[in-house]
């Protein structure tokens, strides 16, 4: 049943032991389109035009498990001197135990990340429910390997950098309230060099390696595709059946 596009993936190969929720971890540079990409392969498995609450496919942020901030980190953070491109970063204890209640099926409550504020935002909270699909996506996804090997998929999105830095410039002045030349500086000084040792030696765990994000049509429709093919109606959902084949229609 392995299909020739999808190489070798030793952890999908018994097929008829589909784990739900499947967990899928998407990695890859800052702005290199993870989350655009996890949001067309929702919309791919015909999730958008639901409600939240119907919806059999769902996306987590690893920036909800950045760990609160001393008074002097947060002064850092407010000049761009704070490393949030660093493993030490992120919440790695909650982020595990988050995951593994995800994948018992538990209904989790994550806090949205403010960007502008440099924490968790306790008024802007998701509740996860069960899913059959969950998409977790983040630069270091893929660096925990407590982690890393709770992933049924892995995807990595192969942006090139000039393009990434020039999104993230867009991105961090209209949606993070930040100024130029402080993108700038953090970018050079921390974001870079933490990309080329923490990230990008990622890579390699990837089943498979999505370049140019969410402009790479054909990758995102082979991914769908298999997971289309993964989660067949016949397979057993935790919910009804109803909503479980919504997830193998196509959006038209
Ligand atoms: N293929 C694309 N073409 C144009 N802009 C894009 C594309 N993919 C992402 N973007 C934009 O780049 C920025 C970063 O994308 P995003 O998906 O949030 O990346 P990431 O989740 O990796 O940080 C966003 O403003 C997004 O709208
Ligand atoms: O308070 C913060 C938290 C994070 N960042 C930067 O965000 C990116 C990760 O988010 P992406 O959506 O993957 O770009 C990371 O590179 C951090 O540097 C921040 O600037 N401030």
């Amino acid at each position: 049943m392995a299909s020739p596009v999808w190489g070798d993936l030793p952890h999908l190969n018994a097929l008829d032991k589909i784990p739900r929720p499947f967990l899928i971890g998407v990695a890859g540079g800052t702005a290199s389109g993870k989350s655009t990409v996890c949001s067309k392969i929702m919309e791919q498995l015909g999730q958008t035009s639901l409600l939240e609450n119907n919806r059999m496919v769902t996306i987590i942020s690893q920036d909800s498990f950045y760990r609160d901030l001393t008074l002097e980190e947060h002064k850092r953070a407010t000049k761009g001197e704070y490393n949030f491109d660093h493993p030490d970063a992120f919440d790695t204890e909650l982020m595990l135990k988050t995951l593994l209640d995800v994948k018992a099926g538990k209904r989790v409550e994550l806090p949205a990340y403010d960007y502008v504020a440099h924490k968790r935002s306790p008024t802007s909270t998701a509740i996860i429910h069960c899913s059959d699909v969950v998409l977790f996506e983040g630069i270091l996804v893929f660096y925990f390997p407590e982690i890393r090997d709770l992933f049924n998929m892995r995807l990595f999105v192969d942006t090139d950098p000039d393009i990434r830095l020039s999104r993230r410039v867009l991105r961090d002045i209209e949606e993070r309230g930040r100024e130029l030349d402080q993108i700038l500086s953090q970018y050079v000084q921390l974001v870079k060099p933490a990309f080329e040792e923490f990230c990008l030696p990622t890579k390699k765990y990837a089943d498979v390696i999505i370049p140019r994000g969410a402009d790479n049509v054909v990758a995102i429709d082979l991914i769908v595709q298999h997971i289309q093919e993964l989660l067949r109606p016949n397979r057993t959902s935790r919910r009804s059946r109803n909503n479980s084949d919504s997830i193998v229609e196509r959006p038209h």
